[in-house]
């Protein structure tokens, strides 16, 4: 399997040279040169697997060159060992026609840990067998920070820096990331918000100039493939559940950087029958009014109760629009060096090869919580403020409602208690066991200013030997 840019101008690479890099050195993002795909027998076959079985099913091809079948199914068994419930990502029914997907069983309790706690064992293992140290840079709006230190922190040949929106993010979130300590591990909270904790991460992996000799950047954020990669796998674990290959479901998704929906809008176009993908939203709706209007216009950054999809660059809609405009490289690169000077319009074209998957729904705060609330009334099910917004977009499909809808719970309520607290449900999540000891330990992380010379400065005086 060989990997292209998104830009079409970087050389293709390999699975190890993809996992072991971020951004493309032509500015774009790397994605299979093509797609292994499943025939309806094959699908019927994968229906009685279980998660790991699944996961090592779909994955080996993408990982050919680098890991053995034996080898990955072996990474892969530990990895999803390390979930709290046996089915790894269960589906639980709300209503008639509605279930959720439940993504936050893993150490971190969000979706994250589904693909950060297997990229950090690939990682761990590709390193070891080149003798190489690299540094890890990621950019955090609450929930990439934690779980990548959590997958990571195994991987001696590694120094991370994880920049996250200075009291931006849930105080769990924070103490998650920021009480995972060791030498190697830094957490820098910036003095502006996440789109600049992002913008900062893709000029340092353009230009690593900063880093001494010999070292280079690796990315946790989902511009690294392997990220996405891992999260086709539950798409097809609760299509399979749900009937397919003889039944389509849809799935709504809350949505940030685009890079869950976009692993579901692979496993469609690898045999899935996937009925509809729904953006779900917050206030920051970049991508709801793209799909409404056809225009691609930044946005000033909203603090909402959802902080994890505080985000108005979605990374991934890159990966997207390349199959909109019929993987034309050049194209790309045009409308990314446009939109870097302001908005742009995608072409009718695109915008209605996008629409033939694709619907969208913003949820603003008010609906958020009297989502949590209604939910709550009628089943008992406490829903976190990411996933209310998938809830209630899913809900928001009229014209679809005979379908199966799948909302992926991207993450678990306990992670924010004060948004719980709003909804006024009488109730409140308890963390698991093994994180119930989170207030008592000792935070460590360092405030920056907004300025990139300043965080690269730190990172180049951090380095371990
Ligand atoms: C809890 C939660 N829900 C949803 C999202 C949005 O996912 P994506 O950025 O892949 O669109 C995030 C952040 O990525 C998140 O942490
Ligand atoms: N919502 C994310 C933001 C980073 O997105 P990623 O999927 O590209 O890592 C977070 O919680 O950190």
């Amino acid at each position: 399997m060989r990997y292209i840019s998104t830009r079409g101008t970087a050389p293709t690479l390999s699975f190890e040279e993809v996992l072991l890099t971020g951004l493309a050195s032509d500015g774009g993002l790397y994605v299979p040169e093509s797609l292994p795909s499943f025939t309806v027998s094959e699908l019927e076959e994968m229906a009685s697997l279980d998660y790991p079985s699944l996961a090592h099913r779909i994955l080996l091809p993408f990982v050919e060159g680098a890991f053995e079948s034996e080898e990955l199914q072996s990474i892969i068994d530990e990895t999803y060992a390390v979930f709290r419930h046996s089915a790894v990502a269960p589906l639980v029914q709300l209503d008639h026609n509605q279930w959720v997907l439940e993504l936050f069983h893993g150490p971190t309790l969000a979706f994250k840990d589904f693909a950060l706690q297997l990229l950090g064992r690939l990682l761990d293992t590709i390193l070891k067998r080149r003798g190489e140290k690299v540094v890890i840079m990621g950019a955090t709006s609450g929930d990439t920070g934690s779980a990548a230190i959590a997958g990571c922190q195994r991987c001696d040949n590694i120094d991370i820096f994880i920049l996250h929106p200075h009291q931006r993010v849930s105080e769990v979130q924070r103490r998650q990331m920021t009480t995972l300590s060791g030498p190697t591990i830094h957490n820098l909270a910036l003095e502006g918000n996440f789109d600049d904790c992002q913008a900062m991460v893709k000029a340092s992996f353009r230009d690593q100039s900063f880093l001494p000799d010999g070292r280079s950047l690796v990315a946790v954020n989902s511009i690294n493939w392997a990220r996405i990669m891992a999260q086709i796998v539950y798409y097809f674990y609760a299509g399979l559940a749900l009937g397919a290959p003889h039944r389509a479901a849809a799935y709504s998704v809350p949505t940030g950087n685009f890079g869950d929906i976009f692993a579901g809008y692979l496993a469609s176009k690898m045999g899935l029958p996937v009925a509809q993908l729904m953006i779900a939203t917050n206030r920051n709706d970049v991508l709801h009014r793209l799909l409404t209007s056809g225009d691609y216009a930044r946005q000033t950054l909203e603090h909402t109760l959802s902080p994890s999809m505080d985000i108005s660059v979605s990374s991934n809609f890159e990966r997207l629009m390349f199959d909109l405009y019929d993987r034309d490289g050049g194209a790309i690169a045009d409308l990314m060096a446009a939109f870097d000077d302001g908005d742009i319009a995608l072409s009718e074209g695109a915008m209605a090869n996008a629409r033939m998957m694709f619907a969208s729904h913003r949820v603003d705060d008010a609906q958020t919580l009297a989502c949590i609330s209604e939910v709550w009334d009628k089943t008992g099910y406490l829903l976190d403020p990411h996933s209310a917004i998938g809830y209630a977009a899913a809900l928001s499909a009229k014209e679809k409602a005979e379908l199966p809808w799948v909302t992926l719970a991207t993450a678990h309520p306990a992670k924010f208690p004060d948004a719980i607290g709003q909804a006024s449900v009488g109730t409140t999540a308890h963390l698991p066991l093994h994180l119930a000891g989170l207030f008592e330990l000792d935070e460590h992380f360092d405030v920056l200013t907004n300025d990139i010379a300043a965080v690269q400065r730190f990172m180049s005086e951090h380095l371990g030997a």
